[in-house]
């Protein structure tokens, strides 16, 4: 049976995860994460009863129980590289001994739901809709570092899609991959199912033009009016991809909901999004 080395999986001298610093036992399968660590603050006002409250850097956990389930709120920062921490040390607390450093023998499968905000892209998403992230298209490239990425990637999709908007060959290859079914069918049966964009910026990877020009202006537009069957894009994020491809090759079942801050298409933003929020969060927590 493989050791894992202390230099692949770091724990600290409590026992806890090296980035996220708790420890095995603080950790339920039933977790909700938000790039906001004072969203967990927000999360956890919901809770009945707290277990434990743990701040390290940008990632903030709380676990507690809501109406009599246990649920940990996790904050994960901002972008994909984060979203590689955070998974894989999820995985880790839930799946690897960490006193005999190997893998446990019965696997615990988590479900996670990721509870963001977002930029809507087309006139169907306005300021203030849910839009539940069936497939989401990494423009990150995290994916493609780890092997049979190529089970979970949806081929035909990524390849229209690079067709379509004519993909620069000096970015990563964008990878196409869905959300738990299951999960989507639970917990967004109402809300409106899209195509998520996680993209490697705010700005101009997101086709923002501040100050500095955009290498191509058009690829906004060329998004916006790409369809494969049925689908079309629908808002942009920034950590989706990566939260479904992981959880997808580790065996967990994991989605991402957002509530739309700024709609691309009308041009128009709301920065006072809180009572938006919460009622997503309850929603979510109701449904997990
Ligand atoms: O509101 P959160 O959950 O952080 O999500 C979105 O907001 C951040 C950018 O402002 C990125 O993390 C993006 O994915
Ligand atoms: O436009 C937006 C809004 C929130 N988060 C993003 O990543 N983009």
């Amino acid at each position: 049976m493989r050791i894992i080395p202390e230099s692949e999986l770091i724990i600290n001298s409590d026992g806890s995860a090296f980035h996220l610093h708790i420890t095995p036992d603080q950790l339920s399968d039933k977790i909700v994460m938000m790039g906001d660590p004072d969203r967990v603050t927000m999360t956890a006002s919901f809770f009945d009863t707290i277990e434990c409250d743990v701040q390290s850097r940008e990632f903030h956990t709380v676990t507690g129980t809501y109406k009599g389930k246990r649920i940990t709120a996790l904050s994960h920062g901002i972008g994909t590289d984060n979203i590689d921490i955070v998974v894989t040390e999820l995985d880790a607390l839930a799946n690897i001994d960490f006193k005999t450093r190997t893998v446990k023998d019965e696997f615990k499968q988590l479900t996670m739901v990721r509870i963001g905000t977002s930029g809507g892209m087309q006139p169907h998403c306005p300021v203030g809709s849910y839009v539940v992230s069936e497939k989401s298209i990494g423009f990150d490239g995290l994916i493609h570092f780890y092997d049979n990425s190529k089970n979970i990637r949806e081929q035909e999709f990524e390849e229209a899609f690079q067709k379509h908007v004519k993909w620069s060959p000096f970015h990563c290859l964008p990878y196409v991959v869905s959300a738990d079914e299951e999960l989507v069918d639970r917990i967004g049966f109402d809300m409106i199912r899209g195509v998520t964009i996680s993209a490697t910026g705010f700005y101009g990877p997101q086709g923002r033009y501040v100050r500095l020009p955009l290498a191509d202006p058009d690829l906004n537009s060329k998004i916006e009016s790409f369809r494969f069957n049925d689908y079309s894009i629908t808002n942009y994020e920034m950590e989706s991809s990566a939260i479904a491809g992981l959880s997808k090759l580790m065996g967990h079942k994991a989605m991402t909901v957002c509530t739309i801050i700024a709609n691309r298409v009308a041009l128009d933003s709301n920065t006072d999004y809180k009572g938006s929020m919460e009622d997503l969060i309850r929603t979510v927590l109701d449904r997990i």
